[in-house]
């Protein structure tokens, strides 16, 4: 049997993505809408509260197109702390506003391919910034599940460990190329959720997911063996934002 890669976890993650139904927002009072949009505003406050504390991390961002508006990425110790967070929402008033979407559960994950340290990895601060990564507030964002591919000759989890690290490798370089512009947070759910992994990333300048996940798709490790889910791409939402995006 092939040696299965190790990994490194991390926080505990959920992709929240919701939708919004804008015709009952649309005859809310606007005191009312004040008060909701106030109640939604304190839960980000928490949540970057938490932020600061480095006891988590937290993206927000409005998304395009009719598969999601919102999608909140959360990021805690344990997945108790995580149903918290989603129950609160749920109980809020702003989420008899909002209608599910899509959700993903996940760990960030850190492979042992490219570890070359001894000892306890996450002993290791660069290690634990990536497997306790503080989000980025980047302009945009694109969030997809992905697997690997079990197929015939194309079988991930039976090729040998050295030849998945030479492709991690090539797949490591092509993803090198865009540092600065784009920033990856890997996210793995086998176990969790009906993906293998959530791949989330952030730019300034959203062409770049598109250059990047193009090239990728020529590069061995994806064009043999990815298979991806459905793709959200969104745009930052800033809590001093929220009000504006509400208005109707
Ligand atoms: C911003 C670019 C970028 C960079 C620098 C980068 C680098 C790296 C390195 C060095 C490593 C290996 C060690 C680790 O960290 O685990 C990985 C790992 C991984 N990646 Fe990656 N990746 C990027 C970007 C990047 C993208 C765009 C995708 C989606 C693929 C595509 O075709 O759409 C992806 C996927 C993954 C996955 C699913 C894993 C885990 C695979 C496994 O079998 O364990 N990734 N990734």
């Amino acid at each position: 049997m092939p040696e299965p890669a190790e990994t490194i976890d991390g926080w505990y993650c959920l992709h929240d993505l919701r939708s919004i139904d804008w015709t009952s927002w649309k005859h809310v009072p606007e005191d009312e809408k004040q008060e909701i949009l106030a109640e939604f505003t304190a839960m980000v406050d928490k949540w970057i509260d938490n932020e600061q504390k480095e006891e988590g991390s937290y993206a927000l961002y409005s998304i395009l197109g009719q598969k999601a508006d919102l999608m909140f990425m959360l990021l805690r110790p344990t997945m108790e702390e995580l149903e918290q967070i989603e129950k609160a929402f749920n109980q809020s008033r702003l989420a008899e506003y909002t209608v599910p979407a899509y959700s993903y559960v996940s760990v960030v994950e850190l492979g042992k391919y490219m570890f070359r340290g001894e000892g306890d990895p996450l002993e290791d601060p660069s290690v634990r910034e990536r497997v306790f990564p503080i989000l980025p507030k980047w302009e945009h964002i694109c969030f997809y599940p992905m697997d690997k591919k079990r197929e015939g000759d194309d079988n991930w989890y039976m090729m040998p460990a050295k030849d998945r690290g030479q492709l991690m490798y090539g797949h490591g370089m092509v993803g090198r190329k865009y540092a600065g512009y784009v920033k990856q947070v890997i996210t793995g759910s086998v176990g969790f959720d009906d993906w293998e992994w959530g791949v989330t990333l952030f730019a300034h300048d959203v062409i770049q997911f598109k250059k990047l996940v193009y090239e990728m798709r020529f590069d061995e490790a994806s064009a043999r063996f990815a298979q991806f889910g459905p793709f959200y791409v969104g745009n930052v939402l800033e809590k001093d934002n929220i009000t504006g995006y509400f208005q109707v």
